[in-house]
């Protein structure tokens, strides 16, 4: 990490960059009125995307197989990740950050463009926020049906699905200091409500950002807990199968400039990737004993629902 900031994290979810800092020769504040001018969008319109909907056999065979070692009690928690795929039609991503630019409440905008290709969106969840020593993180994990608040409280498989992200942290949290655990709470985020508890820790020995992200990615918010090489390596062959964007899923995060060394680092979720005409729009689900296939399919639709309505794709 550059020792004066100014620097964003950017890498793909099985971390295969080594040099993930990506530090700008020039770095230009933008606030959503000034993106225009900044932006230089050539005149260049909103995307048209038409998206395919999503085969289910492959995801099918993968739920399946997760929830068989969930039940063996081998495994406790892992999250496949189904892709919705799309054209576009006319106009151009990039004027989507727009609508990054003015997120919803409760939520990060994040965006990447190279050439043809990129990601983008508006995540609800923090892998960390660090400075010297002190950091904070949080558990997000735990998905409501529209309209289902009251039951979401008391739904003992959604509670489970979040207690393990935050047994998770407050495990690994502790090698490193002493944590602060706060409630569980909500989190609304657009059109979604999760369950959220917010996590710090004063570090024992100083940690730069590349070691949190070592520590902590992937929670089983978007991995797979025992988080142990064998159960990893299971998670990236299936999200190879089924064809995930790096993106998703992965720490994406900004230093800021100075010596302060102010780092936020979020998980890309939320989002759509692109390269030229190929739109992918991905959501995962976490998969516990409770489980059931038709309850999750329509969780990843909901959640895909929101990215669409977030960009207006
Ligand atoms: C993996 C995603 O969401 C994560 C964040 C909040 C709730 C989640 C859940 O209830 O499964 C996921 O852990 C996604 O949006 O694709």
């Amino acid at each position: 990490m550059p020792a004066d900031g100014g620097a964003f994290y950017v890498n793909d979810f099985n971390l295969s960059d080594r040099a993930p800092w990506k530090k700008p020769t020039q770095l230009i504040p933008v606030s959503e009125a000034s993106l225009p001018a900044s932006a230089a969008w050539n005149g260049a319109q909103m995307p048209h995307i038409t998206w395919a909907k999503p085969a289910t056999e492959w995801f099918k065979m993968a739920f399946r197989r997760i929830r068989r070692e969930v039940l063996a009690r081998r495994l406790e928690k892992m999250v496949p990740v189904l892709t919705e795929r799309g054209t576009i039609v006319t106009g151009s991503p990039l004027r989507l950050l727009e609508k990054v630019m003015s997120a919803p409440a409760n939520t990060w905008g994040y965006a990447w463009v190279h050439g043809d290709q990129g990601f983008l969106g508006a995540t609800p969840e923090l892998l960390f926020r660090s400075q010297g020593r002190q950091v904070q993180t949080m558990a997000l994990a735990g998905t409501a049906k529209p309209g289902g608040q009251e039951a979401f409280m008391h739904d003992v498989k959604e509670i489970e699905e979040h207690e393990i992200v935050v047994r998770y942290l407050v495990d690994r949290l502790s090698g490193l200091g002493v944590v602060q655990r706060d409630l569980r709470g909500l989190c609304q985020a657009g059109t979604l409500l999760h369950f959220q508890t917010n996590l710090s820790v004063q570090l024992r020995d100083a940690a730069n950002p590349d070691q949190l992200v070592g520590e902590l990615h992937p929670t089983p918010a978007v991995g797979c807990l025992p988080r142990e090489e064998a159960w990893l390596e299971k998670l990236r062959e299936y999200r190879a199968q089924l064809k995930v964007p790096g993106f998703f899923g992965a720490p994406f995060g900004f230093v800021e400039p100075g010596s302060e060394g102010i780092c936020h680092m979020v998980v890309a979720i939320r989002g759509i990737s692109w390269a030229g005409h190929q739109a992918q729009l991905p959501s995962g689900c976490g998969i516990v004993g409770g489980s059931a296939f038709d309850h999750e399919w329509r969780e990843l639709r909901l959640k895909r629902e929101a990215v669409v309505a977030m960009l207006g794709i």
